[in-house]
């Protein structure tokens, strides 16, 4: 059943329709990818979501209307995000990068709980911490973190707020394949163990390698839907992503996730990661 829902959003700017009625639905631990090419709106889309942006539509999480509420209100209900360019706190220590999140000042608690709001448990951070692999490096700071690591415990802080969903925002961008593939492995591990989430990244190889569902967006719309090997093979996600003046052949090969196409400059089509 659908935690999250999105239900004919649409966002513009001035002349620009960066989102046109666009419709999205995120179960209870379900692992969603967001694509399209540059531009496409999904960033907008988790702007809008998460009420950084004004939107026309509805959004909806645990049966609670969120439409209208300002990003705290809807982060204290559960809708989590990371930023393409999230930056960790240099002078604190791992752990104290997630306490920022998962720790909320005594009388917000108090007021929280006074009203029903969920708080975080104490064990919400050594929990994050264990979910993504980072126990080892709880007390580093992140000048000794690698770039790979440095994504995971980003989005082990947004974890450690424990939110029904989280929005990740390119969080492979930067990261070379191995890193990806260990992000891959550790996203699919929060979804497994019960925190939707939302993926947006370019890295065609990590979206088609976890992800349950995949909605794709072309100039700020949906013009597919469905579980990954489907998608795919999508006629006009293959135009999408390779430009209308290109026809390419069901059988042809396909560059690789991210690598523009010499054709359009467009990121390559979503080609499924190789399995060993
Ligand atoms: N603040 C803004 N003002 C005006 N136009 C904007 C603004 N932000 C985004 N846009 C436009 O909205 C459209 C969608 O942009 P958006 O950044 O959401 O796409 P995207 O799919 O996230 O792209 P990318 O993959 O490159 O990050 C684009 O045409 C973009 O130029």
């Amino acid at each position: 059943m659908s935690m999250f829902k999105v239900r004919s959003l649409g966002v513009s700017y001035g002349g620009v329709h960066a989102l046109s009625d666009v419709t999205l639905d995120v179960a209870e631990g379900q692992l969603v990818g967001l694509i399209g090419p540059n531009g496409a709106g999904k960033t907008t889309f988790v702007d809008a979501v998460s009420g950084l942006v004004g939107a026309r539509g509805r959004v909806e999480l645990d049966g609670e209307d969120l439409t209208g509420m300002p990003p705290h209100a809807r982060a204290r209900r559960g809708l989590a995000r990371t930023f393409q360019s999230s930056e960790l706190f240099e002078d604190l220590t791992v752990t104290e990068n997630l306490r920022v999140t998962a720790e909320q000042p005594t009388w917000v608690r108090a007021f929280g709980e006074t009203f029903g709001r969920r708080t975080p448990p104490p064990s919400a951070v050594a929990d994050a911490l264990t979910t993504l692999g980072l126990q080892d490096l709880a007390d580093a700071s992140p000048a000794e973190l690698s770039q790979g690591q440095r994504k995971l415990v980003g989005v082990a802080r947004a974890l450690a707020a424990r939110p029904r969903i989280i929005c990740l925002d390119e969080p492979a961008a930067g990261l070379d394949t191995a890193e990806s593939a260990e992000l891959g492995r550790r996203l699919r591990a929060v979804a497994d163990a019960g925190t939707a989430l939302l993926l947006i990244d370019h890295d065609m190889g990590l979206v088609m390698g976890i992800c349950d569902h995949l909605v794709v967006l072309e100039f700020g719309k949906v013009i597919a839907a469905g579980p990954p090997s489907r998608v795919r093979d999508d006629p006009a996600v293959i135009t999408a992503y390779l430009g209308a003046s290109v026809v390419q052949p069901a059988d042809a090969p396909v560059p690789d996730g991210g690598t523009p196409s010499p054709a359009t400059g467009r990121p390559g089509v979503p080609s499924a990661p190789e399995t060993s």
